[in-house]
């Protein structure tokens, strides 16, 4: 990726337009397809999805969903070649990146591996060069692109990776569901949205505590600050900062990292002004008396954070990468081959539409911080 940190620097959008948001479909054998041309359709008359996959795929798997669907497919040298055509919403705009083998739906081929890698690449290219506000990934199989011969643990990674951030930071949210109130009774307020940020991503957990370093979580807890403020426009974020350990330790005596590395961590970042505390037990930490008062919880690794975010949240939730040079999006579940094996209509998009909603925000965000833009948050 050729790309100067410069080139990052957000367009102006111009007034009276649909923001262009590129929707990389993701492993072609799962619901991502199905569930980007669903969302990109319903969503058509706020944001400008431009599909990138294999175009005709994409438009026999929409004229399956519904024969109304219209895409309207570009070659990557023509957008290289003539930037990215201002379309009207009447169709969804797709740009090829073709597949190398036929797909069976629930079945995975590793031949198709580079070409969802080939779709990130666009995404990552086209943000640079202007076409696109941001980036919303459907689910891809990491299991395919190792198999196809590149190490691959995630979008995460592979995003940092590509766009050269120092360190990134996976953020899941949501809007928690309420229990439905008793008839006759007024719903009491809606819960605020629950944010979960993770100092580990794809690692194995035998190697987690050795991954945690006061200089590490003191980054994760900036960058967490920093895309609160100009990506959410919180203006000064508070963040719950969970333990490793149970209990956070027991005082040292059921692990010392909280004491020797957690806890130094979160001190450093209140004398930087950040609104850190903790550690907590994190087994006690999601309540809402805490949640209300805070913008987003740190866990320490994956398993300890999102299995509460989904229980809450699952089907509506979004995976964010904080961190980056640009804004980059995606759902909170799987490549669900089990639901793509048995027939379009399965999948629930309500995630997808989700994470390109959220795009749109964040993109709303950075374009009212921007000189001389008329957009407001
Ligand atoms: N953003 C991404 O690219 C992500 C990719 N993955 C990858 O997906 C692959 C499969 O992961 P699994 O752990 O099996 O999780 P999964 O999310 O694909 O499936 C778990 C269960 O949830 C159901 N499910 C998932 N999405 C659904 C939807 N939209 N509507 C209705 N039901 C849905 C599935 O049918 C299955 O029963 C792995 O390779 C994993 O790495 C997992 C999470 C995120
Ligand atoms: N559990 C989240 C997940 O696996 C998604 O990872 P990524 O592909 O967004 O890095």
């Amino acid at each position: 990726m050729s790309a100067t940190l410069q080139s990052w620097r957000p367009r102006v959008r111009p007034s009276g337009t649909r923001p262009a948001i590129a929707v990389t479909v993701g492993e072609p054998a799962g619901i991502g397809p199905e569930i980007s041309i669903r969302a990109a359709w319903a969503m058509r008359n706020e944001v400008n999805c431009v599909l990138l996959g294999d175009a005709a795929f994409l438009a026999m798997t929409a004229s399956y969903i519904d024969p109304a669907i219209r895409l309207s497919a570009l070659s990557l040298q023509a957008v290289r070649n003539g930037g990215l055509p201002h379309f009207g919403p009447g169709a969804i705009s797709v740009i090829d990146v073709p597949l190398a083998a036929h797909v069976a739906p629930g079945t995975l081929d590793k031949e198709n591996g580079r070409a969802v890698l080939a779709t990130l690449d666009a995404a990552i290219e086209g943000v640079a060069a202007g076409w696109f506000e941001a980036v919303a990934t459907a689910p891809l199989q990491k299991s395919t692109i190792n198999d196809a011969g590149v190490p691959f643990s995630g979008h995460t990674e592979y995003f940092a990776g590509k766009t050269g951030a120092a360190q990134v930071v996976m953020l899941l949210a949501g809007q928690p569901l309420q229990a439905m109130p008793p008839a006759g009774e007024a719903a009491p307020p809606a819960p605020p949205p629950l944010r979960v940020a993770l100092a580990t991503t794809h690692l194995p957990l035998k190697d987690v505590a050795g991954a945690l370093t006061v200089e590490g979580l003191g980054a994760t807890l900036d960058i967490i600050a920093h895309d609160l403020k100009t990506k959410f426009g919180i203006a000064a974020p508070r963040i719950l900062v969970a333990g490793l350990n149970p209990h956070a330790g027991e005082n040292g005596y059921l692990g010392r990292e909280d004491l020797d590395v957690v806890a130094p961590a979160i001190a450093a970042a209140q004398a930087r002004g950040i609104a850190a505390t903790g550690p907590y037990p994190a087994d006690t930490l999601f309540q809402p008396k805490y949640l209300q008062h805070a913008d987003c919880v740190l866990a320490m690794y994956h398993d300890q954070g999102l299995p509460v975010l989904k229980y809450a949240t699952f089907g509506r939730g979004v995976n964010i990468t904080l961190g980056l040079p640009l804004i980059r999006t995606s759902v909170d579940h799987g490549t669900a081959l089990d639901l793509a094996a048995q027939g379009l209509g399965r999948a629930d998009c309500g995630s997808m539409e989700e994470a390109i909603a959220t795009a749109r925000r964040m993109a709303d965000a950075v374009q009212a911080g921007l000189p001389n833009s008329g957009v407001r948050a």
